[in-house]
C-alpha cells in the first residue's frame, strides 16, 4: 500500500503565484525518499500541503487510505496523529525541560494536556519519553531546559519527540538546514537509522545535493513547482541533479 500519494496536486496562491503545479507521486510503506529542489521550487509548499497547514488548490493528497484534501481542521486531527514531522527550526517548546518537550509528542494520542505534563503523565509514558530520548542519545539531558542545548541536540530532542509519538509517516523539512556540517550529518544519520529500524516512510526535504546522494533511496526533485525528478538514487546522475538548479524557463528552453 501507498503511505502517501500525491495526485496532480496544484496550489495558487491568493496573489497569483503557483507554488506547484499538476506534481503527482506515490511513496511506499517503509520506503525513505527526499524531496529536492532549489529556493522558491516549492518544496516547502509541498510540506504543508501534505501536513494540512495549507490547502492545495487542486488535486488531491492521501495518507494511507485517508483523502485529506479538503478536511477541516479537525477532520485532519486523527489523520494527522499518524504524521510525524521534523522542522528546520527544531519547534521546541524552550523555557520546558527536554523530557518535557517529548512527552508533548504524545500529545496527538491523549489531546489533554494534562495527560501529557511531566507531573501527571503517566508511568508507561514517561518510560517511553526516556526510551525514546535514549535513543537518540540524550537521556542524561532529560532535565536540561531545551534552550540549553546545541542546535544539532535540539534536533535530536525533535526526533525523539516525533518518535514518542508513533508516527506511520515521517515528514522532515529541511532538518539539518539550521546545523553546521558536522552537527548536520550526525542528524541525518541518527534519523535515517531509526527511519530504517522502525520501518517508517519517510519523505525529507533537502537542498543539499550531496546528501541526498548518501541518504534517500529515491529522489523526487521540484523546479519551479513541477516534478522534475522521479527515480531510484542509483539511476540519477550529477547532470540530472544540477538540471533541478537550472533556472530552465528562462535560459535554457524549457528542459521541463
Ligand atoms: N503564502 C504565500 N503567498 C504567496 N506566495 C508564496 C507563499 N508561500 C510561498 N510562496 C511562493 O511559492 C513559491 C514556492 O515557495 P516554497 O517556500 O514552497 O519554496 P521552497 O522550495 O520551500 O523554497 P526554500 O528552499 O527557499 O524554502 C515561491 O515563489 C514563494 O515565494
Amino acid at each position: 500500500m501507498n503511505a502517501l500519494s500525491v495526485r496532480e496536486v496544484s496550489k495558487v496562491f491568493k496573489d497569483g503565484t503557483e507554488a506547484l503545479s499538476e506534481v503527482s507521486f506515490d511513496i511506499k510503506a517503509g520506503e525513505g525518499v527526499v524531496l529536492l529542489g532549489h529556493n522558491g521550487s516549492g518544496k516547502s509548499t509541498m510540506f504543508k500541503c501534505i501536513s494540512g497547514f495549507e490547502k492545495t488548490s487542486s488535486g488531491e493528497i492521501y495518507i494511507g487510505k485517508d483523502e485529506t484534501t479538503f478536511l477541516s481542521d479537525r477532520k485532519y486531527r486523527p489523520i494527522r496523529k499518524k504524521v510525524g514531522m521534523v522542522f528546520q527550526n527544531f519547534h521546541l517548546i524552550y523555557n520546558l525541560s527536554v523530557f518535557q518537550n517529548v512527552l508533548f509528542g504524545a500529545m496527538g494520542q491523549s489531546r489533554n494536556f494534562l495527560k501529557v505534563s511531566a507531573p501527571f503523565a503517566s508511568k508507561k509514558d514517561r518510560e517511553k519519553a526516556m526510551d525514546c530520548l535514549k535513543r537518540v542519545g540524550l537521556d542524561h539531558l532529560a532535565k536540561r531546559r531545551s534552550d540549553q542545548l546545541s542546535g544539532g541536540q535540539q534536533q535530536r530532542v525533535a526526533i525523539a519527540r516525533m518518535l514518542m509519538q508513533d508516527p506511520e509517516l515521517v515528514l522532515a523539512d529541511e532538518p539539518i538546514a539550521s546545523l553546521d556540517p558536522k552537527a548536520g550529518r550526525e542528524v541525518m544519520e541518527l534519523l535515517w537509522e531509526i527511519v530504517d529500524e522502525r520501518k517508517l516512510t519517510v519523505l525529507c526535504i533537502l537542498h543539499q545535493t550531496d546528501i541526498a546522494m548518501e541518504f534517500g533511496e529515491r529522489l523526487i526533485g521540484l523546479n519551479k513547482g513541477k516534478l522534475v525528478l522521479d527515480d531510484a538514487k542509483k539511476n540519477i546522475s550529477k547532470d540530472d541533479l544540477n538540471m533541478l538548479y537550472f533556472n530552465v524557463d528562462e535560459k535554457h528552453g524549457g528542459i521541463v
